[in-house]
């Protein structure tokens, strides 16, 4: 290893393999202003071990790292936690070079990767399945297998390494974070927001799946010395503390706090919207405040985990709600949010819709819809305005009824 390369070993024989993509902003529709990293983690032992690969634009840089350690033909075992292309692109490449490599993965797992990489020799490739519970002997050392379905595809699992008590948890645990360092405790303010960002959009339709994985994981009895997911940096301080947060956001526990999400064409909604902020102000809560055009929407979804109240603005274009309006509201659908208190508010010219679109779509989503929706007819006058500011006092009571603790978690 050549002295630079020290950090990358983050235990005797373990060392991360992986690729950081410094300029990666935008992963599937995902806002990433920090970057990202795939990680791979190789494990020299009487068996050398890899566990997951990187996305296929950066095999060859994983590949390069592998031989500074060792030969890539020389490794015996591959541990596909994920068949999802960042993880497992790479895959083809290295089988090239490690032709008598075993790849261990769950049954959902080899039927994807034969689905994705039947052209990239997949045929040829030595599966094995595993399932929960089931161990591999990699000469000192003991892996165990963990089925983790919907967390976050049918496939994903983890890997534990019993002597080292280090979880390589894939998905779960991840943050989009390109840093030169791979701890989360090297980290200048740590990554915890940015763990958060990742659950809101990438795991945040699982909750109840989170919380049955952590009884598990109580039932198997595992400790933690460190939590390496297969994207950011690596938990090492506390490492637990990513798990409680998990479980925090699965229960979804919520801080008093009113989301303000709007679009407009000539600011009437606008002038809506922050006139219901003034409410919320004045009903002593904080506001925050996102026009659809200007802001990302993953971290808006971030903000609708922890907010309990959310106010959504759109004016009327063409007798519906503004198209970006449309977009937000399918993509946090997907995401399933529970519990959420919900008012529509918007300008409107002459038949007005976007209200009554909104408001429709919200009913489907179950979110609860505490009044009727605020117009106002091309302009907010005295008594709109009256109204706004007055819904925003409401709406900053009823955050503070239903927020259940103070804090998000960090
Ligand atoms: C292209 C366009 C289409 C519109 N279509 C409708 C419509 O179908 N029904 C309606 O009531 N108002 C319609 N309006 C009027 C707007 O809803 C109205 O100007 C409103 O005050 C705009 O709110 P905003 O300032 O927040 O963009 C339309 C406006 C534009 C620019």
């Amino acid at each position: 290893m050549d002295q630079k390369d020290e950090n990358l070993e983050i235990a005797k024989g373990i060392y991360w393999v992986g690729a950081v993509d410094w300029n990666l902003r935008d992963f599937h529709g995902y806002a990433t202003p920090r970057g990202g990293t795939y990680n791979a983690y190789l494990i020299i032992d009487e068996k050398i071990t890899l566990i997951d690969t990187v996305k296929a634009e950066f095999a060859s840089e994983m590949i390069e790292r592998i031989r500074r350690i060792v030969n890539p033909s020389k490794i015996d075992y591959v541990i596909s936690n994920h068949v999802e292309m960042d993880h497992s692109s790479g895959l083809p490449a290295l089988m090239e070079l490690a032709k008598d490599a075993t790849v261990f993965c769950t049954k959902h797992g080899k039927a994807g990767l034969n689905e994705y990489y039947e052209s990239g020799g997949c045929s040829n490739w030595n599966f094995e399945v595993v399932k929960t519970g089931d161990e591999l002997n990699i000469g000192s050392r003991n892996m165990m297998f963990i089925e983790t379905p919907m967390l976050h595809w049918p496939d994903s699992m983890q890997t534990y390494l019993k002597e080292d008590k280090i979880l390589f948890s894939n998905d779960a645990f991840g943050q989009h974070l390109a840093t030169s360092t791979r701890f989360e405790d090297e980290v200048e303010g740590g990554a915890m927001e940015d763990a958060a960002i990742y659950y809101a959009n990438i795991l945040m339709p699982f909750g109840s799946k989170v919380i049955k994985y952590a009884e598990k994981v109580t039932e198997l009895g595992l400790e933690f010395d460190m939590i390496a997911p297969s994207h950011g940096v690596i938990w090492r301080e506390d490492p637990s503390r990513i798990i409680d947060a998990y479980l925090k956001w699965a229960q979804k526990e919520v801080v008093p706090k009113v989301l303000i999400i709007y679009d407009t064409m000539w600011n009437s909604t606008e002038i809506m919207a922050k006139e219901i902020l003034e409410g919320v102000r004045e009903g002593g809560v904080e506001a925050r405040l996102f026009h659809l055009r200007k802001n990302d929407w993953s971290m808006m979804v971030k903000e609708l985990m922890y907010s309990p109240v959310i106010a959504i603005g759109s004016p009327t274009m063409h007798g519906t709600m503004f198209y970006t309006v449309s977009g937000f509201l399918t993509y946090m659908r997907g995401l399933r949010p529970k519990d959420k208190s919900a008012v529509v508010f918007g300008s409107y010219g002459w038949g007005g819709g976007a209200v009554k679109g909104i408001e429709e779509i919200l009913e489907k989503a179950r979110f609860d819809i505490v009044e009727p929706g605020l117009q106002a007819k091309y302009r907010p006058y005295e008594d709109d305005l009256r109204a706004c500011r007055e819904l925003g006092i409401r709406l900053a009571e009823l955050a503070l009824k239903k927020s259940s603790y103070l804090r998000p978690a960090r």
